[in-house]
């Protein structure tokens, strides 16, 4: 069954009204995950009678569901003991579990070693301490427990099952971040349904299997962010041939991948197309991929260019660099027809995402589990809901890419000849990409500008390597390889722009004309992010 995960945010959304019409979310969360509990310890503990139970509790409503759950197991002949890793706890969920003769044990309190005894000793952890209210990786004390939980599990003979509430505490429930320490649970019980962190392939080992309980706001969930196809359902959705077909009603699928520097990229990108059924593939490409076509893939068929031959679907981007194959891409992504869009192609997307273009046809873009995770990130940050009140990111994103040699502010590219006004007037800047304007709303509020000192002074710059394309091969680097590759970026940036001036020449950088390296790709360049957030705002990106 096609599996639909949503951010955390849509999640807390559909909550709301729910929660502001008195519904009891939390006694039936609650009672779903007492009920995975006693699943659990009939497996690995054979029952739930004198089973010894441990839950990590925070100070919010993931706490107060660990809290309930307790309450019900300890009413079931377990013996529950709530580790308070917070100053503040929810008030009910611990009246109910004293309620139920549960014991309660305070991290600051008790110390850290007596909570570390009492959970190595546990037949079942539930881990309580953050749910979809959180963000970032766990603060201390948590993070000391849990550090110390892991560090235990090491030399344990024997070591406790855990359920995660919710989400696994420091997983974040929308990107599938992990930062910092993390329990890996055996089982994540989840309300609702699965957030996208939970289905996002970089948190897999952390989340173990998913139940989803449901209580009942489910109907009033929007679009998935995510669909993940399990297995059972490809046969279902899979075209087979049948008896009359033959290449062309079957399909062609035409190719943009693969280079000279890159051949294997285009040979398994042909292959896949091949594997996956279609009925002819066309490729493009030079002549070191038409050697190694001939003799690996010689049921392939080259293709002069983009459009010289009829093909019904494309798959572009793998491994294809130079000018030319850019062409090619640019090409098969203005053709209408659907595209699957990898590498290069995906960063062209965002070039224009960037410059406010919509895609022409469906895209599946092919994110690895990084460019994932920061897709979501960035689904969430520019997505109407998340308005100016969303907190900045925890890295200072490059969109001002040059600085103004006039007022020292930092401006975006394309904006060389109306230079950005500097701090005094933020919010009425002229520039015509000025950084108060470009970007998503959270960066174009006049407090978060960068070009407002105290937010320039608070944010943390982007780690090295850590910066997206432009940013690394411009100002951010400033090893003896940075400075190399400014002047080689100084020399490129001659060539192309002689005779049609700098600023087409610096549209051509922002749009992609030449690939940023890959050291700089790391964070997604904020237009791929915005493309993504399109994508998947259609709900066509298929996350695993
Ligand atoms: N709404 C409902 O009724 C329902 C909700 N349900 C459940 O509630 C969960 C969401 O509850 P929630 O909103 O209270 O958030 P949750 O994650 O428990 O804690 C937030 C607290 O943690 C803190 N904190 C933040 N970051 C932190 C960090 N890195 N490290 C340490 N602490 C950190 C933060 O403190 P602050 O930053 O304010 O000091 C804040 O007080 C959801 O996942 C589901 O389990 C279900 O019962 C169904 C019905
Ligand atoms: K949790």
């Amino acid at each position: 069954m096609v599996l639909n995960a949503y951010t955390a945010r849509q999640i807390r959304d559909a909550e709301k009204p729910h929660l502001d019409a008195g519904e009891p979310l939390m006694d039936v969360a609650a009672r779903g995950l007492a009920e995975a509990a006693v699943r659990l310890l009939r497996e690995r503990a054979g029952g739930v009678g004198g089973a010894d139970v441990v839950l990590l509790v925070g100070s919010g409503n993931n706490g107060g569901d660990a809290l309930h759950a307790g309450a019900a197991l300890s009413s079931r002949g377990a013996r529950v003991t709530a580790v308070l890793t917070a100053p503040r706890h929810h008030s009910e969920g611990m009246a109910a579990l004293r309620g139920a003769g549960g014991a309660v044990l305070d991290l600051a309190e008790d110390g850290e070693a007596a909570c570390l005894e009492a959970a190595a000793a546990a037949d079942l952890l539930v881990d309580g301490i953050l749910g979809t209210g959180g963000s970032g990786g766990l603060r201390e004390p948590a993070a000391g427990l849990v550090r110390g939980l892991l560090a235990g599990r090491d030399d344990a003979r024997r070591t406790p099952a855990v359920i995660a509430c919710d989400v696994p505490s420091g997983l974040d429930a929308t990107t599938g971040r992990l930062s910092g320490p993390v329990l890996p649970a055996d089982l994540t019980v989840t309300f609702a349904a699965p957030t996208t962190g939970l289905v996002a392939p970089a948190s897999a080992s952390a989340v173990g299997r998913i139940e989803t309980v449901p209580i009942g706001i489910e109907d009033d969930l929007p679009e998935p962010s995510a669909l993940v196809l399990e297995d059972a359902d490809l046969p279902g959705v899979w075209p087979a041939p049948g008896e009359g077909d033959h290449k062309y009603t079957r399909g062609v699928v035409g190719t943009v991948a693969g280079s000279d520097a890159f051949p294997g990229a285009g040979l398994m990108c042909v292959r896949a197309a091949i594997n996956a059924g279609a009925g002819m593939v066309r490729y493009t490409g030079g002549a070191a991929l038409a050697g190694l076509m001939a003799l690996e893939c010689p049921e392939a068929v080259r293709s002069e260019h983009v459009g010289a031959d009829r093909v019904q679907a494309w798959a572009v981007g793998s491994g294809a660099t130079g000018g030319a194959a850019e062409r090619e891409i640019r090409a098969a992504l203005d053709s209408g027809l659907p595209v699957v869009a990898d590498a290069a192609a995906i960063q062209i997307l965002a070039g224009a995402a960037g410059e406010g273009e919509r895609a022409r046809a469906s895209v599946v873009m092919t994110p690895h589990a990084g460019e994932l995770a920061s897709a979501l990130e960035w689904a969430v940050r520019l997505s109407p809901a998340a308005g100016n009140g969303c907190a900045p990111p925890p890295w200072r994103p490059a969109w001002p890419r040059r600085t103004c040699r006039r007022t020292a502010s930092p401006t975006a590219p394309g904006s060389r000849r109306r230079r950005c006004r500097g701090p005094a007037r933020p919010a009425r800047c002229s520039a015509a990409r000025c950084c108060s304007r470009a970007g998503p709303p959270w960066w174009r509020a006049p407090a978060s500008c960068s070009r407002t000192p105290g937010a320039a002074r608070g944010w943390p710059r982007p780690a090295r390597g850590h910066a997206h394309g432009h940013a690394g091969r411009g100002r951010g680097l400033s090893s003896g390889a940075g400075r190399a590759r400014r002047r080689a970026g100084r020399r490129r940036r001659v060539g192309p722009g002689r005779g049609r001036g700098a600023a087409a020449a610096a549209r051509d950088q922002h749009r992609g004309a030449r690939a940023p390296p890959a050291h700089a790709r790391r964070l997604p360049h904020p237009g791929a992010a915005r493309a993504a957030a399109r994508t998947l705002s259609r709900g066509s990106l298929r996350g695993h």
